[in-house]
């Protein structure tokens, strides 16, 4: 069964409609990016899902309805928003308590949530003197309260630096792995790449398409939907690796020091594995677009 299921998701502010007859699920254990232009709806979706917003159609958490059952549908959900205030004044400590005591929660939970996120060791510190990285993780621990199997997450990277982005990222592929689902929106398509195996297209409240990362990058880039990717082999294995490559469907041909293959965006190192996989030694490599 779906985890989340939206049925004909209409939102309206007044006269204006925001989202529009939209439909679709995610399964457990499925990343899925929410991709569009700046006021294409995907905040306005994310908070419908929430219910903190009144909406036309139907959402379902598990099979509870966001609307009937709010209230246990919402224990299923954790959510991190673009920015997060805190309480200046308190401590990390104190503030995940905060949160774990609102919602009924030990404070033993409070701390386990903190070390998920690596923030065990800030207790003490408090929450205005933390980094823009350190936040959104203190954030992403909140989220965690209760353990919830869906987190929301909108554009939670935005007022990060590079770094920080990397780290909250490496977060979010490790809860991912721990069977996690997430959904959540993205402007960077490097973030898409990474951690989404879907992603919905929003376009002016519609949803254009329900798709994959690399269709997404052919989309973005239709100039470099391909490389070539160049293998270095040992002479006595090309003929051999050659063959695997096109048993597999790859376009490729020898060249001065190994192999030359035809390889999609969305699949630049799918030789390099199938070659490693079948006992062929490829040592180096290159990409050309
Ligand atoms: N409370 C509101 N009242 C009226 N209009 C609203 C309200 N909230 C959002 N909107 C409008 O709904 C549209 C979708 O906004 P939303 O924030 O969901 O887009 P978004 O895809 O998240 O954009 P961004 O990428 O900039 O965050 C925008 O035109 C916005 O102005």
């Amino acid at each position: 069964m779906a985890l989340l299921t939206i049925e004909h998701l209409t939102k309206r502010f007044g006269t204006v409609t925001v989202l529009q007859d939209i439909s679709c699920t995610v399964a457990p254990g499925e990343s899925v990016a929410l991709w569009g232009p700046n006021g294409a709806g995907k905040t306005t979706l994310l908070r419908c899902v929430l219910g903190v917003l009144p909406f036309e159609g139907t959402i379902r958490i598990d099979g509870l309805d966001v609307r009937r059952q709010g209230k246990q549908a919402r224990r299923l959900v954790g959510f991190v928003p673009q920015e997060v205030t805190f309480y200046p004044t308190l401590t990390v400590g104190e503030t995940a308590a905060f949160f774990a005591r609102l919602r009924g929660l030990e404070p033993d939970e409070a701390r386990r949530r903190l070390a998920q996120v690596a923030l065990e060791d800030r207790l003490d510190q408090p929450v205005r003197t933390l980094s823009g990285g350190q936040r959104q993780r203190l954030a992403l621990a909140l989220a965690l309260l209760g353990d919830p199997p869906l987190l929301l997450l909108d554009e939670p990277t935005a007022s990060l630096d590079v770094r920080s982005r990397a780290e909250f990222m490496t977060h979010l592929q490790t809860l991912l792995e721990q069977g996690k689902t997430l959904l959540f929106s993205t402007h960077r398509f490097e973030e898409v790449e990474h951690l989404a195996r879907r992603v919905l297209l929003l376009e002016n409240g519609r949803l254009e398409a329900d798709t994959t990362p690399g269709e997404l990058a052919r989309r973005l880039f239709p100039e470099t939907t391909h490389y070539r990717l160049r293998l270095h082999l040992p002479e006595p294995q090309r003929p051999g690796a050659l063959q695997e490559l096109r048993a597999h469907g790859f376009e490729v041909w020898m060249n001065g020091h190994g192999l030359e293959v035809r390889v999609p965006a969305d699949e630049k190192a799918a030789p390099l594995l199938l070659l490693s996989r079948a006992g062929f030694e490829v040592t180096d490599f290159e990409l050309h677009a």
